[in-house]
Order: C-alpha cells, then structure tokens, then sequence
C-alpha cells in the first residue's frame, strides 16, 4: 500500500463503471436524480468521444422500496425478488429518460451466475455485449435479482454487483473498472468507525492485511461494503487490470479519473508498474 499525488497512467479506452445502491439513493430512500442524470451525461459524452462503456447499475431493490414507500429492505428473499423486479423496471426506465436526453442508446442485460458457468451462454452473452458496445449503445448490467437463487445444488447467484463488474470487466476484457461508492475509496481504516483514517490513493497489491482493514456496508442501501470491492479489485489485479474506487456522488469525477488525475484509489497491479517501468507501454 502507498500513498502519492502523482499524476496516475490511466490508457482507457474500453470502461466498466460500477454505481453502488448508496450512490443512487439518498440515506431517507428518495432517487438522487443528480447523480444519476450526471451520470448519463458523462457516460454518454465518453462514448461520443469514442470509449466503449459498459455500466453495472446496483438499486433494484433500493427502487422499488421507494416505488412502494418502504424503509425497511423485507426479510424475506420472495419479498426482495418482488421488489426487485418492481424497481429494476423503474430503474432502467430513468435511465432510459436521462440517456436518451443526451441522445444515447442503452441495452439492458439481466444476469445470472449460470450464464457465465456454462460455456454456450457465456459466448452467446459476450457477443452481445461486443454487437452493443460496437453500435455504441451503452450496456446496463444488474443481477436478475428476480429469478436467481442460491441453494447447495443451484448456484446462480452472484451476491453482489461488486464481483459481478469485476467479472464483465474480466470477460468483456475492459481496460478499466471504475467502481464508484458513496466513500472517497479505500481508507486504512474503516471511516465509519475510526475518524482518523486516511484515505490510500494507490494499492499496488492485495494481501490479508488488505482485507483486514475492510469494514461492512456504510448505509441501509449499500450491501457488501469494502470487503466485496477489495475482493473485485483483486480479481482484477490477478489479470494485470486496473481499477479505481471513487465518490459517486459527482460521477464527473470518472473525467478526472479518465485524466489521471490521483482521486479515490487507484488499484494498480504490481506487474504493471514493473512493464511501464521498463518503458513497455
Ligand atoms: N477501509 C474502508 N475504507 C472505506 N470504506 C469502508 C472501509 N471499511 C468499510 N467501509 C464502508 O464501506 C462502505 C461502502 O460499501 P457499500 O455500503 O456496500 O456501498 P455501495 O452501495 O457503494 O456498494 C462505505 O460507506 C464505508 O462505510
Ligand atoms: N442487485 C442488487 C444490488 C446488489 C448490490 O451489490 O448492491 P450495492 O452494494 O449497492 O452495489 C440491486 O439491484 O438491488
């Protein structure tokens, strides 16, 4: 783990970018629909600049408890999968409005863990993804929270949306992960609970020590907390690929990222640097 301000190497031109519950939703449960217009516009103004860009978008349930005034996410996983499926439709149809403003396609893709275990679907879901990303239409990836399942013998699940972006951004081979959150990016110490903690810019490799300073989820909304994204991140890293933890609250901030520009944590896999040292790249 280290600590810089220099300017970061950041040649991205195919981007995940995943956007957590927490960013999506304020803590009283109404749509932040500055940040999910900022969004669109960023999104849509990177893929006129030629990037392919996919977006892995959290807040079906968190919608549709809005959608029917609830506070409180039900215990009951038939609950959750209702509401899901309530605030998935919603969800996307915002997105829709807001890209459409900046004159964007989107396309939205449901998945499941089985898609990717069984070879035909998994080539038959990354065709699509390319056939989408080369019509510049903007790909919108959630779990289908509705149908999947997680039983000993019917795994379908991928329990969070933090592994699931780090596995489009593993398959569809992307450049970059951006993942953003309702926090700076990873802290030495969980903020929630220790104010003195500081804010790392960039985590070269991922070691037990690592996972030990990753707390839980920060609101009601979020779900996996650090813990999910550090698991994302060294995913990524085992692959030589980067990924960036930032504030989702102004999604400009994924120009400065773009810019390499050193804010939120940059996750930088050791061989990289060692590449780019040599003059590599
Ligand atoms: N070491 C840490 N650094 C930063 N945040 C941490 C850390 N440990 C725990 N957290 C918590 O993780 C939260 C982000 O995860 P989560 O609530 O699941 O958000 P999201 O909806 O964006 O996935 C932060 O709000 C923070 O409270
Ligand atoms: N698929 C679920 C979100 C799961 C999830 O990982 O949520 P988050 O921690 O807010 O990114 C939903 O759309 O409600």
């Amino acid at each position: 783990m280290q600590v810089g301000n220099a300017k970061r190497q950041i040649n991205a031109n195919r981007i995940v970018v995943k956007i957590g519950t927490s960013s999506l939703i304020y803590p009283d449960g109404k749509l932040n629909l500055k940040t999910i217009d900022q969004l669109a516009f960023v999104l849509s103004a990177l893929c006129n600049q030629g990037k392919q860009v996919i977006l892995v978008s959290s807040g079906a349930i968190g919608v549709g408890l809005n959608q029917l005034n609830l506070t409180e996410r039900p215990t009951s996983i038939s609950a959750q999968q209702a509401l899901a499926s309530i605030g998935q439709s919603k969800l996307i149809m915002i997105f829709n409005q807001r890209f459409e403003h900046y004159g964007q396609q989107i396309g939205q893709l449901l998945l499941t863990h089985d898609v990717f275990d069984y070879p035909k679907s998994r080539q038959n879901v990354l065709n699509t993804f390319e056939k989408l990303l080369q019509r510049n239409v903007i790909p919108i990836v959630n779990e289908n929270d509705s149908v999947a399942v997680d039983e000993l013998d019917h795994k379908t699940r991928f329990g969070d949306n933090d592994q699931l972006s780090a596995i489009v951004a593993s398959r569809t081979n992307a450049d970059l992960l951006i993942m953003l959150s309702d926090i700076d990016g990873f802290y030495n110490m969980n903020p929630l609970k220790s104010p003195d903690a500081a804010l790392i810019s960039e985590v070269d490799q991922i070691t037990p020590a690592t996972f030990e300073v990753a707390g839980g989820k920060g609101s009601e909304y979020g779900t996996g907390g650090m813990f999910t994204k550090l698991k994302a991140a060294e995913r990524l890293m085992n692959e030589n690929r980067q990924m960036v933890l930032a504030n989702g609250r102004e999604p400009k901030i994924i120009f400065d990222i773009l810019a390499g520009i050193p804010v939120g944590t940059w996750f930088n896999p050791l061989q990289r640097k060692e590449f780019s040292s040599h003059g590599s790249k």
